[in-house]
């Protein structure tokens, strides 16, 4: 059996519906091809590079993926949480439980705190009041990015895959994986400055999940994605929350709402 056969066999033995393990290993080949390396060289054994896919990407394990039935274990807790700047009270006694295999969406006017308060979630601005406790795997996505414009999104892979000790090959395979998922190919010579404000969201995207956390923080991810883009941005968050992820997203498109568990509104500035 070739390397693509095993693949793609172990990939149907966990589960992966055939036309998309077949794509998935038509996929795999590519980027083998792209590296001029053999895929054994550049992925490691098949089935274990199989399984790797399967866990990362949050692969569906048969045709219809089990929602969570029950919520899942706490994985962000804020209670009685308050923040001032200056004089300025923006945030006052919020309170946010979400679970495992659930979606919260943040709301409310301009100012009025949405931003701060997920940056609190995400451990970035220390409350003044109240508590919070979060998962240790966190994956960030901040409204304005953190992207450096002279840099490849295959060294952006690499550079944040080093940080979370993940191995260059791994998160880069990883990194075009997931961007296959929001219908992106990443171009291996073109900088980050050279993408569209669309593409580059969608870098900030797979950086935020490239580790693998638990809990998804997401500041208004779909800033210049067009419609096919923004609907594969909403199956993906429904794939992590079947996968048992919790995910928090800040918006101010009132139908987001009807995609998600828990709707926290901040209300007037
Ligand atoms: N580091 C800071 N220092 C001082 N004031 C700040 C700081 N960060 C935010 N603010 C102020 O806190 C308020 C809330 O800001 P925040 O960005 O959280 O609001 P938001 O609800 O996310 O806004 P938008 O919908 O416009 O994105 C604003 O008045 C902002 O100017």
């Amino acid at each position: 059996m070739t390397w693509p056969e095993r693949f793609e066999a172990e990939l149907v033995r966990l589960g992966v519906p055939e036309p998309r393990a077949r794509r998935l290993t038509e996929d795999t080949a590519a980027q083998a091809a792209e590296h001029a390396a053999d895929p054994a060289g550049l992925f490691g054994p098949a089935h274990l590079y199989a399984r790797h896919l399967v866990t990362e990407l949050s692969a569906p394990v048969g045709p219809e993926p089990p929602r969570f039935a029950t919520a899942g274990p706490v994985l962000l807790r804020l209670a009685g949480v308050g923040k001032r700047f200056r004089r300025r009270t923006v945030l006052r006694d919020v309170d946010l439980t979400v679970r495992a295999g659930q979606v919260a969406a943040i709301v409310g006017a301009n100012g009025c705190g949405k931003s701060t308060l997920l940056r609190i979630c995400a451990g970035l601005t220390r409350p003044d009041a109240g508590t919070v406790h979060r998962t240790r795997r966190v994956g960030y996505v901040p409204q304005d990015g953190g992207t450096a414009g002279w840099l490849t999104a295959d060294e952006h892979f690499t550079l944040f895959g080093a940080a979370a000790g993940v191995v260059p090959r791994r998160a880069r395979s990883t990194g075009t994986h997931l961007a296959a998922r929001l219908a992106w190919r990443p171009d291996a010579g073109q900088r980050v400055q050279q993408l569209s404000g669309g593409t580059r969201q969608k870098l900030n995207l797979v950086l935020g999940e490239l580790h693998g956390p638990d809990l998804l923080l997401l500041d208004e991810p779909y800033q210049g994605f067009d419609q096919g883009t923004y609907l594969d941005f909403w199956r993906q968050v429904h794939a992590w929350r079947d996968a048992g992820r919790a995910v928090v997203v800040v918006t101010h498109l009132l139908h987001d709402l009807g995609n998600v568990d828990h709707v926290l509104d901040l209300g007037e500035r």
